[in-house]
């Protein structure tokens, strides 16, 4: 059985049709990027698989448990699926050791000094530790959204939904946010990605999702659908990316 199991998730917002009947396996271990023309629901599938939004037709389960649906535990849900948005969302009257720590000690129940002891140690992992008692406003880009992937890890997710999360930096602030996913996914945390970084998931992906006006329309290995994509819409839009210059 897959970590997560998709099965024709079905999402409209008022008359618009999102998601169209998405299935999508996603293992233990795999980095799964989504990647497709913007407005194709890539946003909207993440955040309905942590159930910030819900489906209206279809399931999403977690371990082979349903995470949709009425009489799910949303607390026990969002403690297993940690979500990283593009715009950090840090709370800007707390520290950074605040920020991270808010969490494990509310939702958790950990004790204050333990929590802080994991929090530095994740922070020195993502080369913060110095920062710890900063307030957000005094950290950059992608130092901010560094801290807010520390803050998803603290929770020991099982899934890590990353959406967007490197959109709104400066070009040369991108790099520093990708190496931390890429020491995630060579330690082994099950991620999904929405993402326009199309080098990177090239690269970190163990399977690449094309998503076209809300179904999935065609995956595989990053070999495949950046190498030798099977679908003419999969090489329309690849071509799109490559005389951009964004491959
Ligand atoms: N809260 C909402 N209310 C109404 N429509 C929405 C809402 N959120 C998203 N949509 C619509 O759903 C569609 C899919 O949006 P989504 O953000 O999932 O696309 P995306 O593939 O992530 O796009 P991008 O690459 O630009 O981030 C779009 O047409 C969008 O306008």
């Amino acid at each position: 059985m897959a970590l997560v199991e998709i099965d024709k998730a079905y999402k409209r917002y008022g008359t618009v049709e999102v998601l169209k009947g998405i299935s999508l396996d996603i293992e233990e271990h795999q980095v799964v990027c989504l990647i497709g023309p913007s407005g194709c629901g890539k946003s909207t599938l993440l955040r309905c698989i942590n159930c910030l939004e819900p489906i209206q037709g279809g399931e999403i389960r977690l371990h082979g448990d349903r995470v949709t649906g009425p009489g799910v535990d949303l607390d026990l849900l969002r403690r297993e699926i940690g979500i990283v948005f593009q715009s950090y969302n840090l709370f800007p009257h707390m520290s950074v050791i605040e920020n991270v720590t808010l969490g494990p000690v509310k939702v958790l129940g950990m004790q204050r000094n333990a929590a802080t002891d994991k929090g530095m140690a994740l922070l020195e992992r993502v080369g913060l530790a110095a920062k710890a008692r900063e307030y957000p406003d005094r950290l950059s880009g992608g130092q901010q959204q560094r801290v807010a992937i520390v803050r998803a890890l603290m929770m020991d997710p099982a899934l890590l939904l990353l959406d967007e999360i490197t959109s709104a930096l400066d070009p040369e602030l991108v790099s520093e946010v990708l190496d931390i996913v890429r020491d995630l996914a060579t330690k082994g945390m099950t991620m999904v990605l929405a993402t326009h970084e199309m080098g990177f998931a090239r690269e970190v992906a163990d399977k690449v999702c094309f998503l076209q006006e809300g179904l999935v329309y065609e995956e595989g290995p990053p070999s495949q659908i950046f190498g030798n994509p099977q679908g003419e819409r999969t090489r329309a839009f690849l071509k799109r990316i490559i005389d951009a210059g964004r491959l």
